[in-house]
């Protein structure tokens, strides 16, 4: 389990980490979304302890690592970037945390050799990385990140470069095999998609503080502001309210008349603008099944039912 505890960080005047406080269950996958600049990688950073905070304390399983160095801490990271090493083949590479250990070929390889089997490289093993495709670079250094059996894990946009069919493959890929081995894993990303498909809670950072931790149903359900509900992507925001896709129903009967704005088709769902009378623009994304054979040019009519009871109000 990962517990911070009051973290501060400024960089000058900037504050970068503004008393962080966060839990990670064992098995659990925390997702840090924020957008870029917001103090992200630092938190990853004073985690790892390649930065120092200026205050505040990292627990780890009930134990306080503030001030151990990072080759101490059992923490494996996965960069954007994978960081192997061009000059050593792949099972060499995932041996590599093993032989920082201390642990000599005898009893690293073959434990290497299963983590490639795991991650489908088994039969790669002698390969040189540079030769691999950037997916299996990935793969490679998830086995590598997860052979020493590190007590937390750590995904520092980890699948941003990778294609999208790739990327949600390995998501889901490495997701499972935190999940599997119970080891508390944060991983940060600017990407709403990428923490709702993959963590148990999210927590949203904004200018170094957090201003919400919960589940993906209930920040879709309640985000605190108009700040949380702009950075998971929300449609139909403003300052004062939020009305979720579950609040509309298209084409009810008994719903007030609406003009269309926009309509759009996209692959596995439809975009809908309408002028509402009351709450002026309101997108919604609803069924292929719902819209099939309507006329919804820009300027036609059509009723729209929004549950008042399901718009979040803010406080001002
Ligand atoms: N060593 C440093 N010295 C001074 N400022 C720094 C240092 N490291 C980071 N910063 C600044 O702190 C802020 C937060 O940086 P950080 O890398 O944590 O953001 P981030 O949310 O991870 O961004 P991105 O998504 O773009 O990687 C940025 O304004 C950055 O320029």
């Amino acid at each position: 389990m990962l517990q911070l505890k009051h973290i501060h960080k400024h960089y000058g005047e900037k504050t970068v980490a503004d008393d962080i406080n966060l839990e990670v269950g064992n098995g659990e996958l925390l997702a840090i979304l924020g957008r870029s600049g917001c103090g992200k990688s630092t938190l990853l950073k004073i985690i790892a302890g390649l930065v120092q905070a200026d205050s505040g304390e990292v627990w780890i399983n009930g134990t306080d690592h503030t001030r151990l160095p990072p080759e101490q801490r059992g923490i494996s990271l996965v960069f954007q970037d994978y960081a192997l090493l061009p000059h050593l083949n792949t099972l060499q590479n995932v041996a590599f945390g093993l032989k920082m250990q201390g642990i000599g070929r005898k009893e690293s390889y073959p434990k290497a050799m299963e983590m490639l089997a795991e991650v489908g490289l088994g039969n790669e093993a002698q390969r040189r990385v540079e030769s691999l495709s950037g997916g299996e670079q990935q793969r490679v250094a998830l086995a590598r990140a997860l052979v020493t059996n590190p007590k937390l894990m750590l995904l520092d946009e980890s699948f941003s470069s990778l294609d999208t069919g790739l990327r949600h493959h390995l998501r889901q890929f490495t997701a499972d095999h935190i999940r599997r081995r119970n080891i508390p894993a944060v991983m940060v990303t600017h990407d709403p998609e990428e923490a709702f498909t993959l963590a148990d809670h999210i927590a949203l950072m904004d200018s170094g503080k957090i201003l919400q931790t919960a589940t993906p149903d209930a920040l879709i359900n309640r985000p605190v502001n108009a700040r949380a509900a702009r950075l998971i992507g929300a449609y139909n925001v403003n300052d004062t309210h939020y009305i979720p896709q579950q609040a509309l129903h298209f084409n009810q009967a008994g719903g007030t008349i609406c003009t269309v704005t926009q309509f759009s088709r996209l692959p596995d769902r439809n975009l809908l603008g309408m002028q509402h009378p009351q709450y002026g623009e309101i997108l919604l994304l609803p069924d292929p099944a719902q819209t099939e054979g309507l006329n919804l040019q820009t300027g036609s009519q059509w009723p729209l039912q929004v549950d008042e009871d399901k718009i979040v109000w803010f406080d001002r």
